[in-house]
């Protein structure tokens, strides 16, 4: 579960957020929709607590994150959130198994090589795990992407812009694996965009 309280936030004295509040239950999903500019990236790292919120609370099942150390809050997150970011930041140099599993290494946990092939199976890239990521197409790229996401079965998945790149036939593939995938782990699904196209797949959402 993952509900927001009141948050604000402030680049600047002339660049000031309020943003509204969102509650999304377990297995649930929620869209947050706005146009380029409005804070949507912003606010999804207010929500991974990338960014501190100037006023107001971010609560995963029982945690209020606001209140932890900034070394708490990278455990916390390492743990508890799988975040497919706008771009996938991959380490080059790695094979695309590798890069799955360095997120069981960030959040200090063994390494599970039977997931990254399940989930690279799933996801319909089990023949690239050797690869490095640069040999990938960018709609595969994303796919690698959610599958790092919930290498360890994070309670929240946070989404931005996952579609914005991807035509109609693999933004609606990449929305069902997002919601099979939330929904196989009982986790909450937390998507931001610009893209239109998403509005009809999702019942709960907000404008930005
Ligand atoms: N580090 C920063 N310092 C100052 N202003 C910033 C900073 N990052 C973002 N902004 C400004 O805050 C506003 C919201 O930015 P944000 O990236 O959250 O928007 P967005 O809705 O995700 O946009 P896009 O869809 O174009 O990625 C923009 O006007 C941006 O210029």
């Amino acid at each position: 579960m993952l509900a927001t309280h009141q948050l604000t936030f402030d680049y600047s004295p002339a660049k000031q957020f309020t943003f509204p509040d969102v509650h999304c239950a377990n297995r649930e999903a929620f869209l947050i929709l706005g146009q380029s500019g409005t804070g949507k990236t912003t606010f999804l790292h207010l929500l991974a607590l990338l960014l501190k919120p100037k006023s107001g609370s971010v609560i995963i099942d029982q945690t209020d994150l606001t209140k932890l150390s900034a070394a708490e809050t990278a455990a916390f997150r390492a743990k508890h959130l799988g975040i497919v970011y706008q771009k996938p930041h991959f380490v080059s140099s790695l094979s695309v198994l590798d890069n799955l599993l360095m997120a069981n290494y960030l959040a200090n946990k063994p390494q599970d090589k039977a997931r990254a092939r399940e989930l690279a199976g799933q996801l319909g890239f089990a023949d690239h795990l050797a690869k490095k990521t640069n040999q990938l197409s960018q709609g595969e790229q994303q796919r690698v992407s959610i599958a790092r996401a919930v290498m360890n079965q994070p309670d929240v998945i946070l989404a931005d812009e996952p579609t914005s790149s991807l035509d109609d036939e693999n933004t609606s593939r990449v929305v069902t694996l997002l919601r099979q995938q939330s929904e196989q782990i009982g986790a909450s699904l937390i998507v931001v965009t610009h893209d239109q196209r998403l509005k009809d797949a999702f019942q709960n959402r907000v404008n930005l």
